[in-house]
């Protein structure tokens, strides 16, 4: 298990992240959310022990993480932490990155393993390619195999689909959060995708202005979001009678108190998102049918 407690991390003056208590149980998926900026990334350094933390502790099962004020070689083995930047061999090829860390001495294994990685990624085509050569979006998944070539109890991911396209995208968070829990492994993802968490995390944590204000389900924390950071996080939204109300809430219909103008229609695919003026205010809404611009729309709440 994770422990973190009453962490607090400030890279000069400014604080960072303060009092930051949560833990993370064997196979538990956590996502951190939060603006840019907020320190999702530098948190995840911390766990990394790639920096000393000002204050607090953090556990993983009895071992104390620390970072390099107490340590010569940053990290530990049973934690594996894939940033932002992905730092891969450029001139050796996409299977030789994903062994590079795996025994010559079980060469069978090796391959196996590494053939097994590959498949999680959907990179096997790609196996003998040199990774120079390969496009953002495939270096992120090499990144990833590579991280888990050596099975970790524990693993940090920095907006692990920021380079993967849409077409892969879908599969792939399927394939790689399925194998975490079917082999147990803890994961912890910093993400601005609610793509990423709905589904697959178990936990959430939303960081603001250096403190956690929320931790719950993500399914608790989109039907009851606390704050307009937090509904935002899950898409359009309106503050009706101090309640959030996704757009998808508001349906058109005959008659109500609630009579809006069209001003702007965006086709999304199996609807169409409405943005109107009602009584000077913006509110936005979904409905299956195109509405021209300025025409009224009624409309009701549906929560
Ligand atoms: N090495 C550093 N030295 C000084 N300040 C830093 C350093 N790294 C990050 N910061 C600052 O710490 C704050 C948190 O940054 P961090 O990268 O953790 O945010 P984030 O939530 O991960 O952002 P994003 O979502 O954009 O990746 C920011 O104000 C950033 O400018």
């Amino acid at each position: 298990m994770l422990n973190v407690k009453q962490l607090n991390f400030s890279y000069d003056q400014t604080p960072i992240l303060k009092d930051i208590n949560f833990s993370v149980n064997a196979g538990e998926h956590l996502a951190i959310i939060g603006e840019s900026g907020s320190g999702k990334s530098t948190l995840l350094k911390l766990l990394y022990g790639e920096y000393d933390v000002t204050e607090g502790r953090v556990f993983w099962k009895s071992t104390e993480i620390l970072g390099p004020k107490f340590n010569l070689v940053v990290g530990y083995d049973f934690i594996k932490y894939v940033a932002q930047e992905f730092d891969l061999m450029p001139f050796i090829s996409v299977e030789e990155n994903v062994g590079k860390y795996l025994s010559n001495f079980f060469p069978k294994e090796k391959i196996e393993r590494t053939n097994e990685l590959l498949e999680v990624v959907e990179l096997s085509n790609f196996a003998k390619t040199k990774v120079k050569t390969l496009s953002g979006g495939q270096k992120q998944r090499v990144a990833l195999a590579r991280a888990l070539a050596k099975q970790p109890e524990l693993l940090l991911l920095d907006e692990p689909f920021s380079h993967i396209d849409n077409f892969k995208k879908q599969s792939l968070r399927r394939r790689l959060f399925k194998y975490l829990k079917d082999k147990n492994i803890a994961c912890i993802v910093a993400t601005h995708d609610s793509e990423d968490v709905l589904g697959y995390a178990d936990e959430m944590i939303v960081l603001h202005q250096a403190n956690i204000i929320a931790k719950n389900s993500p399914e608790q924390l989109y039907r009851h979001p606390e704050t307009p950071l937090i509904a935002s996080f899950f898409g359009e939204f309106n503050v009706i009678n101090d309640d959030f109300i996704y757009a998808h809430q508001l349906k058109v219909v005959a008659k109500s108190n609630l009579n809006a103008i069209v001003k702007q229609c965006y086709f999304k695919g199996s609807f169409y998102l409405i943005e109107a003026d009602f009584k000077g205010k913006t509110l936005f809404f979904e409905h299956r049918l195109k509405l021209d611009v300025g025409q009224s729309a009624y409309l009701e709440i549906t929560k």
